[in-house]
């Protein structure tokens, strides 16, 4: 932060970490500094508080989080601000975001260009304001409004900004001058009202039921995160306790989240779905250069109009198919009409006298067995399961299922034995995670982040636990290898199983974290 002196009696600290003017150690000791030298100059009357290239400031540095607890040292610098004796004015342009707005808070006054933008947007990344926020801004605009943009974290625009009480004044020229002006009129006027740790919650008689509601809603519309509903606890905080207890307890909440996982991992998706946007395709590859990956079989699931036709396309070229179809109606006309059209492709090639070989055609069987059986699931009151009656919701295991599975199993030489939960999450996850290894060994997926970005937006992958590939590193690389080598001896037959190189050679460094996955692993081999 930089110190100006500037006419008529007043100091500027002007925040500057570009891009952002994100408070770095480094900006807020030069804020704290600022303050001291404006404080101990009997000349300055009033300070004004400003960031540089147009933003106030988007909160704390969001890449130094791994390395020291935010929030708790600046938390102590905004109630310095407070009970500063000379007025501070906040002059907002741009953004002024999670710790950027608690230090407006500590200002005396808040001053913002039409266009800027405030909010508290901590909760997305796993945490909460832990600088005051949670205490200072339902002192202000009381605790439902509070509820609403804290656990949302969504920002506001300063129009609604100024109608919520957060800001004073909002214009359209430049807010620094108009800082500068409004210093000089309020210089006369008494601070304490404009204390905000000195004042009380506004109280409300349904309290009680304004919490519980709040904690109800985001149960529902955030299920899963931890940090919307440690939030509403430390804003419960702000109305029960007084200040010096508040933000006692506030402290004590941020730093459970920032020691809970969730954090962690909704940081590295900010960073992630910010390189995802930049990335460009690996410089492997191109349509120039790509050739067409050789396909050894094609599953076809449903054998429905389209089914069929794909069936037939993959059959002629000579590639086998394996289809799966439910209904065994359907099944009968598919594979008549697939027979059929295969049989009149080939009476076509031998009249042209080309030669023709009989493709390969797999059909599941253990899906027609129950229905053969009469069991079409609930419609029936039976499939896999007994139901209380046919259309019946209710199920409950079946005995004569049991005596199926036994049949089943001599058949076809397989010995029974119970699976845990733990074994169907880590064969189901680790496999996935396994072709996520191989994509990016084959320089298929640009990065691991990619890779995590199309789970958590295509495929609903928890936010909170940051991807696939980012919870492989949570578990840990070798124990991911460990376990696969294990299933993957058990299942020889299973191919997912089988440790891909990419993981081999990354877990042979422990366990490092994603961002460094390419430059260990080496550039990859190009099948495309
Ligand atoms: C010791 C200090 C303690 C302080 C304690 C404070 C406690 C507080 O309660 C906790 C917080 O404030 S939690 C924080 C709460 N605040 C937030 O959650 C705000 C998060 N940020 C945003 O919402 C958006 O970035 C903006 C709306 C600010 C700009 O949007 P836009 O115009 O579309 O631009 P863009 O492309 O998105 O970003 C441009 C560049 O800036 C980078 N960067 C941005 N913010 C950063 C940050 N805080 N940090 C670091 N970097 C940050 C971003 O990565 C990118 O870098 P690159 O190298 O060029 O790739
Ligand atoms: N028909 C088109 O022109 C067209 C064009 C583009 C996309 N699509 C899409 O392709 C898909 C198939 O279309 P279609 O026209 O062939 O539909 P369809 O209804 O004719 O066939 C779907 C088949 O899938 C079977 N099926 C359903 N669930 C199954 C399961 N779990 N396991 C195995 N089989 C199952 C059904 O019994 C049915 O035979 C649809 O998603 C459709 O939206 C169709």
């Amino acid at each position: 932060a930089e110190y100006l002196r500037l006419p008529h009696s007043l100091a500027l600290i002007r925040l500057r970490n570009p891009p952002v003017n994100a408070l770095s150690l480094a900006v807020v000791n030069g804020i704290r500094e600022g303050l001291q030298k404006a404080m101990s100059d009997h000349t300055i009357k009033a300070i004004v508080v400003c960031g540089a290239n147009d933003k106030f400031c988007a909160g704390a540095d969001i890449s130094s989080f791994s390395r020291s607890s935010p929030g708790i040292s600046f938390g102590v610098v905004v109630d310095e601000i407070q009970r500063y004796e000379k007025p501070v004015v906040a002059a907002i342009r741009g953004v002024a975001l999670g710790g950027g707005l608690e230090l407006a808070l500590g200002c005396h006054y808040r001053i913002a260009h039409a266009e800027a933008r405030v909010g508290l947007p901590e909760v997305a990344l796993g945490i909460l304001p832990g600088a005051r926020g949670t205490q200072l801004l339902p002192r202000l605009i009381g605790v439902p409004m509070s509820l609403d943009l804290i656990t949302s974290g969504r920002p506001v625009g300063a129009d609604e900004a100024l109608k919520l009480g957060i800001l004073d004044v909002v214009i359209n020229s430049d807010p620094v001058e108009e800082a500068v002006k409004f210093s000089q009129e309020i210089l006369d006027k008494p601070l304490e009202p404009r204390r905000l740790l000195n004042k009380s919650v506004p109280s409300l008689p349904n309290m009680d039921s304004i919490f519980s509601e709040a904690f109800a809603k985001v149960q529902k519309q955030y299920p899963g995160f931890l940090a919307p509903e440690t939030s509403i606890q430390a804003l419960q905080a702000a109305v029960n306790l007084p200040y010096k207890l508040g933000i006692k307890e506030e402290e004590k909440l941020a730093l459970y989240l920032q020691k809970s996982g969730q954090a962690r991992a909704l940081q590295y998706v900010f960073f992630a779905e910010s390189s995802v946007h930049k990335q460009s395709p690996p410089s492997v590859a191109s349509w120039q250069t790509a050739s067409p990956q050789p396909i050894s079989s094609v599953g076809v699931l449903g054998l429905g109009t389209m089914g069929r036709g794909i069936a037939m396309c993959f059959a002629k070229a000579g590639i086998p198919v394996v289809a799966v179809e439910s209904d065994p109606k359907q099944l009968e006309i598919a594979k008549k009409a697939v027979t059929s059209m295969l049989e009149r492709e080939a009476s076509k090639m031998q009249q042209s006298g080309r030669a023709w070989t009989k493709p390969t055609l797999t059909f599941s069987s253990s899906a027609d067995m129950l229905c053969e059986s009469g069991r079409f699931g609930q419609k029936t009151g039976k499939g896999w399961y007994q139901y209380d009656k046919p259309l019946g919701r209710v199920h409950r295991p079946d005995p004569w299922l049991s005596e199926f599975l036994s049949q089943y199993r001599e058949t076809h030489h397989l010995e029974s034995r119970s699976i845990s939960q733990e074994e169907i999450l880590e064969r189901c996850l680790y496999s996935l995670i396994n072709e996520g290894f191989r994509i990016l060994g084959e320089g298929i997926a640009a990065s691991p982040e990619q890779i995590d970005i199309i789970y958590l937006s295509g495929y609903g992958w928890p936010r909170y636990r940051g991807g696939p590939m980012f919870y492989a590193a949570t578990v840990g690389l070798p124990v991911v290898l460990e376990k696969l080598q294990k299933y993957y001896t058990q299942n020889p037959d299973v191919p997912q199983l089988e440790p891909s190189d990419y993981l081999k050679k990354l877990a042979a460094h422990g366990n490092p974290p994603p961002k460094d996955w390419q430059s260990l692993a080496g550039p990859p081999g190009s099948k495309l």
